[in-house]
């Protein structure tokens, strides 16, 4: 079986759980062999055994790290001359798609963005599935040349652990100096909630224009569940929660295991951001809202009202 490359997603060697699910979803289509690029491989070693990374590149040069993303792009697209993996998962971030996208180039390869299913095809190719037009659509696409590039988006699978160990090998690699256009001159981490990342949550509680700019009982909510917090863009926009919790068409998309819409109405730009949650509960006054539709469980109230409540509940529950 031919290796599939999955390049790490991690902050100081802690490793995400967006590179758990690929390591998941490569050992569907091939031997999952991890790309780990920067410091706190010594941290990361063991988790990408768990998940069944059978070999780790790494390299943690300031040549590469030091720089923007095109380094990381050259050195994946060394590893795809070297290995011809059967293809190349990248995290659907930001950052990943411009990787995958410089990859794609300079490999000459199909490249495919924000799948959320990946399977072996019939022969031998690999099928994969986007949701499109804020869900609207399902696509199913291959690629039909070069090394299939796929940046995959998170929730998309299950992480599987395996028991094992990964080889590991250091990288002998130096980017072009085009490749070195750009240079990271200083990086703050971001001021911490203490809250999950929202797109890797369980659970998201989000809050819409019915807090009406007051997030408190949303927050105490979220936090008795050990929740993340997201936003509507009506939230938002008018200045209530940050930009970066908003949840929908033009926001995150997060597919956790309970998402829980408070005063929030269910526009299909939002649903666009969280339907494919898997158990979805609204708390909104007006029993008409859209938002109702979609939910497995629904109450018909007042947030200020309900979620204090629910979190005594929730709370006294514990002990
Ligand atoms: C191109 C484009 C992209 C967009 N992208 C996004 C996106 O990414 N994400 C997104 O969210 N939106 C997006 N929108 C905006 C979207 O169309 C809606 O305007 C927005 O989602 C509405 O936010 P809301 O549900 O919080 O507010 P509203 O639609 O005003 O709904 C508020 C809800 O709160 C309820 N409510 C009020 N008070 C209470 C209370 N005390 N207790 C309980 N319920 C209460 C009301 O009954 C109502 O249903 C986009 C729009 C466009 C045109």
């Amino acid at each position: 079986m031919a290796e599939v490359l999955v390049l790490v997603d991690h902050v100081d060697g802690t490793v995400r759980k967006t590179t758990a699910e690929l390591l998941t979803i490569a050992r569907r289509i091939g031997e999952p062999s991890a790309v780990f690029i920067g410091d706190g491989f010594d941290t990361a070693k063991e988790a990408l055994a768990r998940y069944g990374a059978e070999k780790v590149y790494r390299t943690a040069s300031p040549e590469v790290t030091e720089h923007l993303v095109a380094p990381q792009a050259e050195l994946l697209a060394q590893l795809v001359e070297r290995t011809s993996p059967a293809a190349v998962l990248v995290p659907s971030s930001l950052e990943g798609k411009e990787i995958a996208a410089r990859l794609a180039v300079k490999t000459q390869s199909g490249l495919i963005t924000d799948a959320v299913d990946v399977q072996a095809g019939e022969g031998g190719g690999i099928a994969t599935t986007q949701s499109v037009f804020a869900g609207s659509y399902t696509v199913s696409a291959t690629v039909t040349k070069g090394t299939p590039i796929i940046t995959v988006k998170p929730n998309s699978a299950a992480p599987e652990e395996v028991s094992g160990a990964a080889a590991d090998e250091e990288v002998d690699f130096t980017p072009s100096d085009a490749a070195k256009g750009a240079r990271i001159t200083s990086s703050q981490p971001k001021q911490a909630t203490g809250r999950p990342e929202l797109t890797e949550a369980a659970i998201v509680v989000s809050g819409g224009r019915g807090t009406a700019g007051d997030f408190s009982k949303v927050e105490d909510f979220a936090d008795s569940l050990g929740a993340a917090v997201g936003a509507s863009r009506a939230a938002v926009d008018a200045g209530w929660y940050p930009h970066t919790s908003q949840v929908g068409q033009t926001g995150k998309q997060v597919s956790p295991q309970l998402y829980v819409a408070c005063g929030i109405s269910g526009a299909i730009q939002h649903r666009a951001g969280m339907q494919t949650s898997k158990t979805i509960v609204a708390v909104n006054k007006d029993n008409e809202a859209p938002i109702f539709e979609l939910v497995d469980f629904g109450v018909v109230g007042d947030l200020f009202a309900v979620l204090p409540q629910a979190t005594d509940a929730i709370t006294s529950s514990k002990g």
